[in-house]
């Protein structure tokens, strides 16, 4: 199996986490779905809080943020086992980093910006032609800091003779991920409610309850679906970009812990 991500322009990048930035100081986490309860934090559960300076460093450079997510999702593929790894991307830091970490990078011509699915279908047809062999893309978000390799694996298998796959975001409207055959050739169909139109589209979503696999639902554009995050427990990357960071409940290194992911 070969990994197709997707980033963009880091200095467009993540804008609703940082317009919701501060939400969590004033009222509690704001957050979109999972633990909620009225669009806020439920009510047995603590507030989760950023600090002042950790708001501050995230506003002046959310770029390195996504950096950091993005290296700790490509860390979770390769303890998954998926060590071919495509990237599309326009922007320089993100082609560096991803060559730090072995990725093949795209980049993304300028009739593509701006089109995240054509981005993910440049990104396919890239894999098509360096790794024949693949049977299967997985065509990843590369904001999910939480995820595990376990679920990653778990979740392949889940998709074995199943045909295209997805598993949803956290709010059950987006598309955390999608497993298809290397031999598709169609665009897919993320953004907007991008569960909706996977599923009209006949692709299978695996565990339609939503029951499984919290961590690889977790993509973090908001600062609830941060905190979020952090209650799960996110890579190294992550975890260093948010070192002060305090979640209730979480041990002296100030975040929650995560084992073996990072
Ligand atoms: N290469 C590439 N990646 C994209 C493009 N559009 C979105 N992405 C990536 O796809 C994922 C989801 O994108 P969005 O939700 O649109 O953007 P975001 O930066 O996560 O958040 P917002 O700015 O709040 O919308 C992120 O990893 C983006 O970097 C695109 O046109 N080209
Ligand atoms: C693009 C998507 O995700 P988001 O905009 O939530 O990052 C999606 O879920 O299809």
């Amino acid at each position: 199996m070969v990994a197709v991500l997707a980033v963009k322009r880091l200095g467009d990048a993540k804008s609703r986490l940082v317009s919701t930035m501060g939400d969590d100081a004033a009222h509690g986490a704001e957050t979109s779905g999972g633990d909620t309860s009225g669009g806020k934090i439920a009510a047995d559960s603590a507030p989760a809080t950023l600090s002042p300076a950790q708001r501050e460093r995230l506003r002046a450079d959310p770029g390195a943020f996504v950096l950091a997510m993005f290296a700790d999702t490509i860390a979770t593929l390769h303890e998954a086992g998926i060590r071919d790894v495509v990237v599309v991307t326009p922007d320089h830091r993100v082609r560096e980093r991803a060559q730090q970490l072995a990725a093949h990078v795209v980049d993304e011509p300028g009739d593509v910006a701006g089109d995240l699915n054509a981005a993910y279908a440049l990104g396919a047809a890239t894999a098509r032609t360096r790794w024949p062999a693949h049977r299967q893309v997985l065509i990843v978000q590369a904001d999910l800091p939480a995820a595990q390799p376990t679920s990653l694996r778990e979740i392949v298998d889940a998709a074995v003779e199943r045909g295209e796959s997805m598993v949803t975001d956290r709010a059950g409207t987006g598309t955390s991920l999608l497993l298809r055959p290397m031999t598709a050739h169609e665009l897919p169909r993320f953004g907007p409610d991008s569960a909706a139109a996977h599923r009209a589209a006949g692709v299978v979503e695996l565990d339609p309850e939503h029951l499984l696999w919290p961590d690889v639902r977790t993509d973090v554009d908001t600062v609830g679906d941060l905190i979020a995050a952090l209650r799960l427990g996110v890579g190294e990357h992550t975890r260093s970009v948010l070192k002060d960071v305090r979640i209730p409940g979480a041990t002296a290194s100030g975040v929650g812990e995560q084992s073996d992911a990072s």
